[in-house]
Order: C-alpha cells, then structure tokens, then sequence
C-alpha cells in the first residue's frame, strides 16, 4: 500500500480535552432523564421491556453468522487432532504444527481486511513457513521444533482479539458503502421476484384448470381419464403443488443473498447511532419532529424557510418514528421517547388496516411505549387514555389492563398531574449548551462593526519564498482569539487525493479522556493518520502550511495529518485541540503542548457543520478547500480558554477535514514568547 498511516509516533488518536471551566474529562454518565417528582411512591408498574420487538431468524443456521461456521470447524478439526493423538496415530508436535496452520488460516479468515491485503498477509504466513523450513534444512531447528513453533505462532495469533465489526453510521464513506448492499439486496429481491411471479403464473393456470372440471356439469369421473387424473392430483399434484420446491429454492437464493452481505449489514448499535444522529439534529437546530417526520428541516414553531431543501422529499413511515422514540425510551430518555412516539402513533393510526411487510412495529406497540413514557414524565391522564386505546385493539393484554387500573387509582388519588413540564434532558453535560446550538444554528457571524476595522481580506507572502508567486488569501475572522480562514488554501484534485489516501484507514475517532483515549458519543466521525510520505499532496500541503504560519514542522513538531469523516448527524462538541492536564497522551510526543491547529476543510456541506467558537461568540461555517488556523496557547504557553470550539453536527451532506497540530517546540524562535506575561 503506499498509504504510510501511524497511529503511534508523531500522530496521536486525536487529544480532545472535552472541557468547560473545570472540567476535565467526559463526564461520569449521569441519568438522562428527569424523574418525575411524585408526591408519594409510585406502586409497582409493568413497563414493555426494554429489547428487540420481533426478533429476526438468525441469518446463518447457529445464529451466528460465518465466524461460528469457522468456530465450529476448527473444533472438528481440534477433535480430530485429539483422537489422532489420542490413538498414538500422531505425536504432540505433529498437533502443534497442525494448530499452527489452522489458528493461521483462522485468524485470515477472520481478518475483516480487504482480499488483497489478505492475500498478502497470506503470502507473508507462507514467508514464516518458509523461514522455518529453511532454518530446519539448516539443522537450526529439528522437525519438531519447526512443528512446535508453528503450534505457537498459531496459537498467539487465534489469541488476537477479533476484530471490531466496522461502524457504518459514524463516517458517511461507510454509510454511502452500504448503499452498495442494498443494490445487491435490491438484485437479489429483483430474481426472486421475477422467479415467484412465474411461479405464481403457473400455480394460477392450474387452479383455473381444476376449477374448470369441477364448474364443468360434463366432466364425470365416470370417464376413466377424468377419474385417473382426479386421483393422480389428489395422490401427488397437489402435494407437489403445495411443497412447491420450486418456492423453496426461490426463498433459499433470496436467502443466499442476505447472507452474502451479512458482513456489511449495519448492527443495532448503528441503527442506535443513527436514531440518536436524528435526535441531535432534531435538538441542536431546533427541528419539528412532524416537519422530520415529513421530510421537512424545520425549525419549530417558526415559518422561516427550511434549513435544508433535500432535490427529493423523502417521509419517515410510522414504524421509522416508533424505531427512533423506542431508541429514547431504552435509555429512559422520555423527552425524546414522547417526541417521536407521538409521531409514530398518528401515523399509525393514520394508516391502520394496512400493513408493510418491513414494519416491525404497529399502532400498539407505540401506544403501549408512549403510554408508559407519559406515565414516566407524569402524565397520567395521557398515560391512561393511550392505555386504553391499547386495550380497544387488544383487550387480552394483562399487563395493560393492570396499568390501567393502576392509572385510575392514582388519577382518584389526585396524583395524575406532572409537577413540571418534561425538559430535555442534558445527557452531554456541557455547560454552554445554549451558547452552542445557538452558534449551530447562526449563518455566518457579522462581526460587531468596531471589530470590522481591523477585519479584512489580504493576499499574503509571509516573507515565503514558496508564497511569492502564489500569495494565501487570508480572511481575517477574529483578532482575539487570534482566528484566520485561508481561501482556496487547497485544489478539489488535492483534496480528493487526501480523502481517497485516508478513507480505507478510517476508524472510529477518538477523545483523550486522562491518560487514556476512547470513543465518545460527543464525537461523531472517523478519521486516519497521514504520514507525509504517505504522497506528495501531503509533503506539499505540509509545506504550505509551514509557508503560511511561518511554523517548523518537521517531525517531533507536528502531527501527522489527522483525515477527517463526520458520520450521520456527525459532530464534535465543545473542546480544546490543546492538553489542559499534564497526564494527556499528547505530551508523549515530547514536544510540548498543541501551540496552533490549521483545520482544512476537504468538503462542503450541504447544511450545517460550522465551526463553532463558543466562548468567542462566533462560527466559521465550512468554506470547501479553506484552511482555518488558530493559536490555541497564548504566548506565555498558557491555553487560550477562548478557543474552546466545535465541530458543529452535519445537517446533511458529507463532511470532510484535515487538522495539522503544531508543537510548542521547535517554534521558539518564530512564536517568541510575549514581554507582557498576560499575552
Ligand atoms: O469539524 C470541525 O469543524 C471542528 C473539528 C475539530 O475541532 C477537531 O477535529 O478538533
Ligand atoms: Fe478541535
């Protein structure tokens, strides 16, 4: 490959120190709810289980898709190996060495890599082999010692913990990927329709053909033919017909289908990921969840235009809502559980009578969670007439009916009103919440006028050579915090050239939290590490930078290029890029703390995404092939509290960026530290 990627050395997993006055690490997960305040203790109620609703086959016979099918042959084969042994037909390093090749072969298979590099680490197992051989011609090794070290290595690697199964909601390349199933599905669907309709053709002309004799007064079984035929149908015709195996083979190759692409299927926790994606963007830009539902980017209660006009309308269908409120509600978030189960109730109800074959979902089943989540916020008259509503379509139901009688009670009691009204709950914790949705949503800031005076747009050399015959369009943004956006910093060829280097090595990002580095809800996207001798677009780019911020670079003083790819709702909330605890992993580097971050933005979106500076007031929204630079120290080495900043969530489109952090070190001549200490 020639794409050199690290995730060690000069490049860490990124080192975001999510924090707002003092705090220093993502929070302690705390409740995401309010509980309601009730007066006096509720009595036990029944809630609907948190869990899947109709659970689906599993898709490979054993449930477990193709790594149990592997699982279970290599145990066959360790039987074998055993009873070989067992009877003295093989001895114990023969075992080993068969081990060996098997846990190989095993952890190949396994490997969710693509079938080049698989056929390459093939090639190098084989390379070992080789090794081991030549070392056992040369006598270095005896036979059994070759056998045994094969038994080792195979065993060390079927150690090696399976790998992740890729994420497909939190980078759009992967969500654009899975488009690639559904065609393959949508072909698969296609035949077995196809196949099916003749079948059912002909199915019909037999019908008509039995009909026929018995509608027809002339046909008698006295006539042998007649009567023959009757008792050959009524024999195996019809047996035939009915165990059509025709009708199996079809569903069987539809079956194949999905197996096929069982490795790119999204899981549950990106069906998770993707509900609560809808959930942020329904909160941070204020959307009505009936203009979602619709396919409208409304704020609510407003009449301003849309925030974003999709070329096609699509709707959300009743069970789309329920999914996304039943989300909400195992994680015993009712605010947003009401929102969307509401949603999903009316359009039920709307649609009552007909039914979609890929629903998992029906009018009771989003009566029964909405009643509950208003019983949780407190609404129990709410909670009552749902309940009842449920039982109309359903009067066998115990659960309900005792809920119900519950509900009446406390309703007589005088306990059926909620203290507060439900408010969304802060699951992120972040203190400038407000602050920060209000920059989301804002189109570009207007600077206050007396700012606009030292404000403006200028051609730069920054005494470059390298920028003489090409100047950096530079667009002031902000004096203080010290924040500039550089036009055209880019070509489109150049930033397609660092999406495709870095979009078969993107993973889930990262946040520093303490010493360690994990993935956080509150940073949606994946990104990759691009070594500037991964191609000349980046040796190039790392020039350019260096040319414009007048900055040393070279290795320990940079990171490698951190490649960017925001996900469904993708965001990155409030941080600092610079360490703000002596612990963080980013002083692993030994070369100080994160001085400056130039953020090229490799994309546009089609809405959303601004860059927000929260304590600063203001949001950069993204300007493709730009490149915005900031210090994030101040020249006495302390971090600028002011640069706290966020990737707001992408509203829709595909969102793409470059950071290079520069080190403190290296730069000491060409960032010197202020006179006055406060600076
Ligand atoms: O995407 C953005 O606008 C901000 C990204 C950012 O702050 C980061 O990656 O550190
Ligand atoms: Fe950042």
């Amino acid at each position: 490959m020639g794409t050199e990627t690290s995730r060690m050395g000069a490049g860490w997993d990124g080192d975001k120190d999510r924090q707002e006055g003092d705090q220093h690490h993502p929070a302690p997960p705390q409740p995401a709810w309010r509980i309601r305040e009730t007066p006096t203790p509720l009595p036990p109620f029944s809630p609907i289980k948190a869990g899947p609703l109709r659970p689906f086959p599993p898709l490979s016979p054993g449930g477990g898709g193709r790594m149990r099918a592997r699982e279970l042959g290599a145990l066959v084969t360790l039987g074998v190996l055993g009873a070989l042994l067992g009877r003295g037909a093989l001895g114990i390093p023969e075992v080993l060495g068969a081990l060996g090749v098997l846990g190989v072969l095993w952890v190949l298979l396994a490997l969710e890599v693509p079938g080049a590099l698989r056929a390459l680490l093939g090639l190098g197992a084989l390379g070992v082999l080789e090794v081991l051989r030549v070392l056992e011609v040369l006598g270095v090794l005896g036979e059994l010692g070759v056998l045994g070290a094969l038994g080792v290595l195979g065993a060390l690697l079927a150690l090696l913990p399976p790998p992740a199964p890729a994420e497909t909601f939190s980078a759009m390349l992967s969500v654009r990927g899975a488009l690639g199933a559904e065609r393959r599905l949508l072909r698969r669907l296609r035949s077995y329709l196809r196949e099916e309709n003749a079948r059912l053709r002909r199915l019909r002309r037999f019908y008509e053909k039995v009909q026929v004799l018995h509608q027809d007064p002339e046909a008698s079984v006295d006539n042998p033919l007649l009567a023959f035929s009757l008792i050959k149908r009524l024999h195996s015709d019809w047996l035939n017909i009915i165990y059509s195996e025709e009708a199996t083979g079809n569903a069987q190759a539809l079956h194949a289908g999905l197996r096929e692409v069982e490795q790119e299927l999204p899981g549950a926790e990106d069906l998770d990921g993707a509900a609560q994606a809808l959930m942020r963007l329904q909160d941070v830009y204020a959307l009505s969840v009936k203009g979602l539902a619709n396919g409208i980017f409304q704020r609510s209660g407003t009449d301003h235009p849309p925030l974003y006009s999709p070329g096609r309308r699509v709707s959300l269908s009743a069970d789309d809502c329920f999914h996304v409120g039943k989300v909400a509600y195992d994680t015993g978030d009712y605010y947003h559980s009401i929102t969307w189960l509401e949603e999903a109730v009316s359009l039920f109800r709307l649609s009552y009578g007909s039914w979609n074959p890929e629903d998992r979902s029906s009018l009771e089943d989003a009566l029964d969670h909405l009643a509950f989540s208003y019983f949780m916020a407190g609404n129990i008259s709410h909670a009552l007439s749902l309940s009842r509503e449920f039982l109309h379509y359903d009067p066998s139901n115990q659960r309900v009916t005792k809920n119900v009688a519950k509900y009446e009670k406390l309703l007589e009691m005088g306990t059926g009103v909620s203290a507060r009204p439900l408010r969304r709950p802060n699951s992120t914790r972040l203190q400038s919440r407000d602050a920060y949705e209000e920059l989301c949503q804002r189109p570009r800031g207007q600077p206050a006028p007396e700012r606009l005076l030292h404000l403006g747009c200028s051609y730069e050399t920054n005494s470059s050579p390298y920028l003489l015959l090409q100047p950096a369009k530079k667009e002031m943004v902000r004096i203080r915090p010290y924040v500039a956006l550089y036009h055209d910093f880019i070509s489109d060829a150049e930033a397609e050239t660092i999406k495709g280097l870095a979009g078969p090595w993107l993973q889930r990002s990262v946040v520093a939290s303490g010493e360690k580095q994990q993935k956080a809800e509150y940073r949606i996207s994946q990104s990759a590490w691009l070594k500037d001798t991964a191609d000349p677009v980046v040796r190039a780019l790392d020039q350019r930078i260096a040319a414009i911020t007048g900055l040393d670079l070279r290795p320990p003083y940079a990171e490698y290029l951190q490649v960017v790819n925001y996900g469904l709702g993708g965001h990155y909330e409030p941080h600092f890029d610079h360490a703000t605890s002596r612990k963080s992993p980013l002083y692993r580097m030994k070369s100080g703390n994160r001085i400056a971050t130039v953020m090229i933005y490799l994309s546009a979106v089609e809405a959303g995404g601004s860059t927000a500076f929260i304590y600063a007031n203001f949001s950069v929204p993204v300007v493709k092939n730009a490149a915005l630079f900031w210090w994030n120290l101040r020249k006495n080495g302390n971090g600028d509290g002011d640069t706290l900043h966020a990737g707001c969530p992408v509203l829709a489109g595909d969102k793409w960026v470059a950071n290079k952090w520069i080190h403190e070190h290296g730069q000491e001549f060409r960032r010197p530290c202020g006179a006055d200490p406060g600076d």
